[in-house]
């Protein structure tokens, strides 16, 4: 008996063992056959097993020598780019390499005309859908599609994102704003001219942008500590705007919300018949938050069928779900034959409009005003800007027409960039290589196939500091460092190309030599589909058409520059995502500075008791404590502080600066 058993496990184990080696013998000579550098790694670093176990298996493997492991362990650990920039790169010596595991192949660049190239070839290089489970529990939607049925999506959802929602979004940003102040100043501050220590920047920006979202794009009235609803407000959308919870439900739609996100990966992982009887509060927290949110989500979805039903035509602003809803039960809809989404698509696309439009733009204000404290100098050119294009007009009067581009041509829009090249939300744009057909691709005048279905990752967060496309200094700020792109400089998109540095003329030669693709079948370059690689896809697809960067500044190289990626499957929302950034840094910097905490090294009698020298000093500990705490951002969904990690501000009234007005502190 005992032996039959064995026999079948010894037999089993045997092919295991034998798919594991001959899948990955199989890879490698995929990955050498491209022509380009590869590296061979003993599992598949997004493997769930991997993902789940690095922690234990990093610090045994690094206790073995050096050798064995230096040339390839780098890439098994998560968000490596952000943490290491160039230096792998810099030893591969090579933009673009290649991984092979057992069961999987996968390309890294951070090759300006490679991520171009692959940015603008949707039906070559699709995007990497696989990897997107987690942002489609909740329905099927417009980030987690391809093909024809993600045209379907981005059709319908595309139609909300206009200028003139845009503008909406600017006054509410304004007033967004405004709530956020209130909440940090209070009467107290008003009165002191100064905040306490802020720790909860993280939270309340989080706050900030859901608040907006939640009325630019579903007409949901959310609410700051203190404040109330107008009493004139639709009494089936208040209890959205609750701070508590209403009946029914046991956590507020914002809560939902909000624990929903931190809680995701939890509620992927388990079922929520599972979740109901752990008895951890992570598990109840993500049980909880799952529950209500769904059935948020569901009335919200009903009260909209019925309102569509009854002849109602979308509400004023993006109302993104009234758009989602029309398209199915919309007296146009009804006579017209082209596909629709079902219900669970609905509530999947207002899933992700709430989520791409909350968490990115929570973070870039996060790490802008983190940013703008650790650095001064860039802090005081800021509001020398806001000066000039506002002067004191209260921001209720501000104009979207009149002052829009203006703001994102100043030192305002030079800080967002700058934020977003060295902090992007999205580090990493998945795409894959078609799984019809191998494509060949020419990097640096060299012809290489890659294999259909091979994974490619377009490392955002490396290329954005790639001297080859980047204009460089040495770094003032870091001793030894040969480059300054590690630093925070918004004066960089005052530039040139061709200006500083190797990048100029490279690049520039680079981005505008005409290369070929050739669409080959699996297997064999086929001399057939020869394609111009220089010719985007122009299609329609809906949103807004300009660049993501004012014409009066620094206009990087395609490809170098993706916080938003790029080609026609870029960031529905990147327009009014900058308006919100141009409107949240212009309305609070017009009246206050934003400076590091010091409470863990001096009170603020000791610090009033100071000379400048020794202020000095103390902010120098301070910024370097705050640029090492951002080195360690981390990503679940997006870029940010993880694990209570934070930095401590002040916010005080311009004029009773500690710190950031003096000229000596950069
Ligand atoms: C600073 C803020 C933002 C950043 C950095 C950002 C970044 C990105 C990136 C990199 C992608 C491509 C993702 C991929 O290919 O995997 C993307 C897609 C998308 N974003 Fe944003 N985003 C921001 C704000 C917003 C806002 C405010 C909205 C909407 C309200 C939004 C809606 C979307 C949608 C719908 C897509 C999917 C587009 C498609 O695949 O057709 N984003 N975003």
């Amino acid at each position: 008996m005992a032996f039959p058993v064995l026999a079948v496990l010894c037999a089993g184990l045997g092919l295991a063992i034998y798919k594991y080696i001959s899948g990955w013998r199989r890879n490698i000579a995929k990955a050498r056959k491209t022509g380009l550098v590869y590296i061979a790694v003993p599992i598949s670093p997004i493997s769930l097993l991997w993902q789940l176990t690095f922690k234990i298996w990093v610090p045994l493997i690094q206790l073995l020598p050096r050798s064995l492991w230096e040339g390839w362990l780098f890439v098994m650990i998560p968000e490596w780019g952000y943490k290491t920039g160039q230096t792998h790169f810099d030893r591969l010596g090579t933009e673009t390499f290649v991984l092979a595991s057992p069961t999987r192949l996968m390309l890294y660049t951070q090759s300006a005309e490679v991520i171009h190239r692959m940015t603008q070839r949707r039906e070559a290089f699709p995007k990497d859908v696989a990897l997107y489970g987690i942002l489609s529990m909740f329905g099927h939607n417009v980030l987690t599609t391809e093909g024809a049925v993600w045209r379907v999506h981005r059709k319908i959802t595309s139609a909300s994102f206009n200028e003139k929602n845009a503008a909406h979004t600017f006054a509410e940003a304004i007033s967004q704003t405004r709530g956020m102040l209130d909440t940090w100043f209070g009467p107290e501050g008003e009165r002191t001219g100064t905040t306490k220590t802020i720790r909860s920047l993280e939270h309340d920006t989080m706050t900030w942008a859901l608040n907006i979202i939640g009325y630019v794009g579903f007409g949901l009235r959310l609410l700051w500590p203190g404040q109330t609803l107008p009493k004139d407000i639709d009494p089936k959308l208040a209890k959205y705007g609750s701070l508590d919870a209403p009946p029914g439900y046991t956590m507020s739609f914002a809560a939902s919300v909000a624990l929903t996100l931190e809680r995701i990966v939890t509620i992927l992982l388990f079922p929520a018949t599972v979740l109901r009887v752990l008895p951890f509060k992570w598990a109840r927290e993500a049980y909880e938050a799952k529950v209500n949110y769904l059935k948020y989500m569901d009335e919200f979805l009903r009260d909209k069928i019925e309102e569509t039903q009854g002849g109602g035509a979308p509400r004023e602003g993006m109302d993104i779900m009234g758009q989602l809803v029309q398209s199915k039960y919309g007296h146009r809809a009804a006579k017209e034959n082209g596909p629709k989404l079902d219900d669970s698509e609905i509530v999947g696309n207002a899933f992700i409009m709430t989520v791409a439009g909350h968490e990115t733009t929570a973070n870039t204000l996060h790490f802008s005003l983190v940013e703008l404290a650790t650095n001064p100098g860039a802090q005081r050119r800021l509001q020398q800007d806001i000066d000039g294009l506002f002067g004191g007009a209260d921001p209720a009067t501000w104009d979207y027409e009149k002052h829009i581009n203006a703001l994102l041509a100043s030192h305002v829009g030079a800080c967002v960039n700058e934020t977003l090249r060295l902090v992007p939300p999205v580090t990493v744009v998945p795409k894959i290589v078609s799984p019809d057909a191998d494509q060949a691709i020419r990097i640096d005048g060299r012809t290489h196939v890659l294999p259909a279905g091979m994974s490619c990752s377009l490392m955002a967060v490396c290329a954005h500091r790639n001297p080859r496309w980047w204009p460089t200094r040495p770094s003032e700020r870091t001793p030894g460092a040969p480059t300054d792109l590690d630093d925070f400089l918004p004066e960089r998109w005052y530039r040139t190309r061709d200006e500083d540095g190797a990048a100029g003329g490279g690049a520039a030669a680079a981005a505008t030599a005409t290369t070929t693709t050739t669409t080959t079948t699996k297997g064999g370059v086929a001399a057939a589909a020869v394609v111009e690689e220089d010719i985007d896809d122009r299609a329609d697809y809906g949103g807004f058409q300009g660049s993501d960067v004012s014409a009066a500044l620094y206009r990087p190289v395609r490809g170098s520059y993706i916080p938003f990626s790029d080609g026609p499957r870029s960031c529905l929302g990147r327009r009014i995502a900058m308006v919100e950034m141009g409107a949240v840094l212009a309305v609070i910097f017009q009246r206050y500075s934003i400076e590091l905490a010091v409470d863990d090294w001096a009170s603020d009698e000791q610090v009033a008791a100071m000379g400048p020298a020794e202020r000095r000093a103390l902010y120098r500990r301070a910024q370097a404590r705050s640029t090492e705490t951002i080195r360690q951002a981390d990503s679940v969904l997006t870029l940010k502080l993880h694990g209570g990690r934070h930095v401590p501000v002040r916010l005080v009234k311009r004029g009773m600066e500690r710190f950031v007005s003096d000229p000596e502190l950069v």
